[in-house]
C-alpha cells in the first residue's frame, strides 16, 4: 500500500465492513468497545456513493442496554436522521456477530425493539419480528386512514394500508409493479402533509398466491433493491385486505427474494440472504476529502 507521513495513507481511521441483504447495503461500524457518534453532516458524507463510502444506511453496534440483548444496533438514514428499525440491517449485523462469536442465535436491540436472529444457513439468517401497529398514531399519520384522502394518494397510487412493523409503511397495491415511475408517485406522498415523519412507501403486486412482487421507496428518499421491514409490511397488508390467505409468502423484490411466515398474532418470522462486499477504513473528519 501507499507509505508516507500522511494519517490517512498511513491507514488512520474508523474501520468498517461493508454488507448487503438482496442489495440493501449498509456501513458497519463495531463501536461495541470505543463507541461511533458521528454528527449527520459525516453521516451523509460515509452513506454518499460518490464521494464517501457508499451504503443504504450506516449501522453501528453498541453494547447491549436491554436484559439479554446480545449488543445494540443504530440504525442511521442517509441524511443522518436515525430510523427505528431495518430488517435487512438486522439480518445482516447479526450474522456478522454470529460469524464471530460462533452463535447460533443472538437477540438484537433497536429503537424499535428487540429482535431475535438466528442462523438458518452459512449465509441465511432469520428474524422474529413482534407484533405490528396498526393504530394510525402508531404510524404515525397525519389523520386516521379514513379522513386522509388525497393527502395519501397520488394518481395509480390509492388506497393503502398502512401500518408500522417497528418502522412506518405505507402499502399500495397496484396491477403491475413494474409499470410504475415509483419514484415520482411516491415521493410527493412521503413528503407530504398525511405523513409527519415521513414513512417507506411500498408498491406491490399479488404474483401469486402466496407470492407478492415489490417495490419500496425508503424514506428519506431512496428506492432500494430490497426492504426486510417492507416484506413484512407487503404480507400483513395483503392478508387483512384478503388478496393473499397464506401463512407462508415469497416477497420479490429487484435485489431478490424474502421469506415472510406469518404466525399467531400476526408475528412474523423473515428470512433470507445476507453478504459482505468489502472493509475498509472511514478517514477521520481532517483527512477526508471534500
Ligand atoms: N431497508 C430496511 C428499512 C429501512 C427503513 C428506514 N429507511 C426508515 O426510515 O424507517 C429494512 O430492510 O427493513
Amino acid at each position: 500500500m501507499f507509505r508516507g507521513d500522511r494519517r490517512f495513507l498511513a491507514g488512520e481511521g474508523t474501520e468498517f465492513i461493508k454488507c448487503h441483504g438482496l442489495g440493501n447495503d449498509f456501513v458497519v461500524v463495531d463501536g461495541r468497545d470505543a463507541g461511533f457518534t458521528p454528527p449527520p453532516e459525516f453521516i451523509r458524507w460515509i452513506c454518499d456513493r460518490r464521494i464517501g463510502i457508499g451504503g443504504d444506511q450506516l449501522l453501528v453496534l453498541e453494547p447491549g442496554r436491554a436484559p439479554g440483548a446480545t449488543f445494540r444496533l443504530r440504525i442511521y438514514n442517509v441524511d443522518g436522521t436515525e430510523a427505528p428499525a431495518c430488517f435487512n440491517a438486522t439480518r445482516c449485523v447479526a450474522w456478522l456477530v454470529m460469524e464471530e462469536s460462533g452463535q447460533e442465535h443472538v437477540l438484537v436491540e433497536t429503537v424499535g425493539g428487540l429482535i431475535a436472529a438466528r442462523r438458518e444457513g452459512p449465509r441465511r439468517v432469520s428474524l422474529k419480528i413482534g407484533r405490528p401497529q396498526w393504530d394510525w398514531r402508531a404510524i404515525p399519520l397525519a389523520c386516521p386512514l379514513e379522513e386522509a384522502g388525497a393527502s395519501l394518494e397520488n394518481g395509480p397510487l390509492r388506497d393503502p394500508v398502512a401500518v408500522n412493523v417497528g418502522n412506518p409503511h405505507l402499502v399500495y397495491f397496484v396491477p403491475e409493479r413494474d409499470a410504475l415511475d415509483v419514484v415520482a408517485l411516491a415521493d410527493p406522498i412521503q413528503k407530504g402533509p398525511g405523513l409527519p415523519e415521513q414513512a417507506n412507501i411500498g408498491v406491490a403486486e399479488i404474483a401469486g398466491e402466496a407470492t407478492i412482487r415489490l417495490v419500496v421507496y425508503e424514506r428519506p428518499g431512496i428506492l432500494t433493491l430490497a426492504c426486510g421491514s417492507g416484506a413484512c409490511a407487503a404480507t400483513l397488508a395483503a392478508r387483512r385486505r384478503g388478496l393473499i390467505s397464506a401463512d407462508a409468502v415469497t416477497v420479490e423484490m429487484p435485489g431478490g427474494t424474502l421469506r415472510v411466515e406469518v404466525g399467531e398474532g400476526d408475528e412474523l418470522t423473515l428470512t433470507g440472504d445476507v453478504a459482505v462486499s468489502f472493509s475498509g477504513r472511514i478517514p477521520s473528519s481532517d483527512t477526508r476529502p471534500r
